[in-house]
């Protein structure tokens, strides 16, 4: 008998969960409540998480990415509460910096799950655009008690210069997931499975691999192995340069995610240590001289 009415009534609303006996067990999650019952997760959403995840983009997201074969079957989908159950992946591991390192071949396979993903023809409802996001939680910041770090508005005018060169030679938008943190990669060994599609939407396919080499701390024979598994050959400068400036690009926008999540009262981490640490590291990595070598090659 489970003993928590917030999960009773989760459980009760969805058919393949409800009168289910099977113990409930909390798995990791940053900001909403995860759980394994027998052979399902079920992803009851976070206080506040409403304000900017539209959870109708998240259904779509989440079933399309299914049928492409990259992640788990979704049992069950409510458009308005978020409330979410897919079928449970077994025997697999979930990632982190230390097993993207010792698991070989693993930045490899994330890398063909994103090829799997950008070539799959899905159309994503939402269209991720960093700029646009960007404005959009300054707006919900505004409202917030919650200072942003100083200078943060000065970066992201000196950033105008990497949305022009992004958009002189845009790539063809694709479905992307646009939140890869590591925990969202679960690998088997011989294949990754990426699950939570909350941030999914289109946008420029190299976001996916900065990220993910940013939240995985790639180093750079990791990110070679990642790009030559996603284009089935060796990249090309241009887009080995998309993928490096959408790692400082990436640390921009979730710094103030960060903030909102400490306006929010998130408990789950340290947010303002969090978003002073990806600050920090998105000038230090705009400030590389190899950052405006990649910049050029994106405008070439
Ligand atoms: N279908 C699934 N099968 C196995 N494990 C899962 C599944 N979905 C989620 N998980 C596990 O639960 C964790 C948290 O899920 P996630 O949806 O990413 O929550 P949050 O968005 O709050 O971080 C993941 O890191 C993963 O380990
Ligand atoms: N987008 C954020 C993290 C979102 O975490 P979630 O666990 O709520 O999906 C980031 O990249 O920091």
């Amino acid at each position: 008998m489970i003993d928590d009415k917030e999960l009773q009534t989760a459980m009760s609303m969805i058919p393949a969960l409800a009168g289910q006996t099977d113990p409930a067990e909390r798995l990791g999650g940053l900001t909403n409540k995860v759980y394994r019952i027998g052979r399902h997760c079920l992803r009851i959403p976070g206080a506040g998480t409403e304000e900017y995840i539209d959870r109708a983009n998240e259904a779509v997201a989440a079933r399309a990415a299914a049928a492409a074969g990259v992640s788990p079957k979704v049992v069950h989908a409510d458009p308005t509460t978020g409330l979410m159950a897919t079928e449970f992946i077994d025997d697999t591991v979930t990632m982190s910096p230390e097993a993207f390192k010792s698991r070989r071949g693993a930045p490899g396979r994330a890398g063909a799950a994103f090829a799997k993903l950008h070539a799959s023809g899905a159309d994503f409802p939402f269209r991720f655009e960093l700029f646009a996001m960007i404005d959009d939680y300054l707006r919900i910041l505004s409202g917030k008690d919650v200072a942003l770090p100083e200078g943060y508005h000065d970066v992201v005018a000196e950033a105008g210069a990497v949305r022009e060169a992004l958009s002189a030679r845009a790539l063809p938008l694709a479905p992307c997931h646009c939140d890869p943190l590591r925990e969202n990669f679960l690998d088997t060994g011989d294949r990754m499975w990426i699950v939570d599609w909350e941030y999914s939407g289109m946008n420029d396919p190299m976001w996916d691999l900065g990220d993910l080499s940013v939240e995985g701390g790639f180093d750079a024979d990791q990110d070679e192995e990642m790009m030559r598994a996603y284009f089935g050959a060796e990249p090309n400068a241009r887009d080995r340069g998309r993928m490096v400036i959408y790692k400082a690009m990436c640390d921009l926008l979730w710094t103030l995610w960060g903030l909102i999540q400490l306006a929010n009262d998130n408990p789950a981490e340290d947010f303002r240590a969090y978003a002073n640490t990806r600050f920090a590291r998105c000038k230090t990595l705009m400030a590389d001289a190899e950052f405006s070598m990649h910049l050029k090659a994106v405008r070439a």
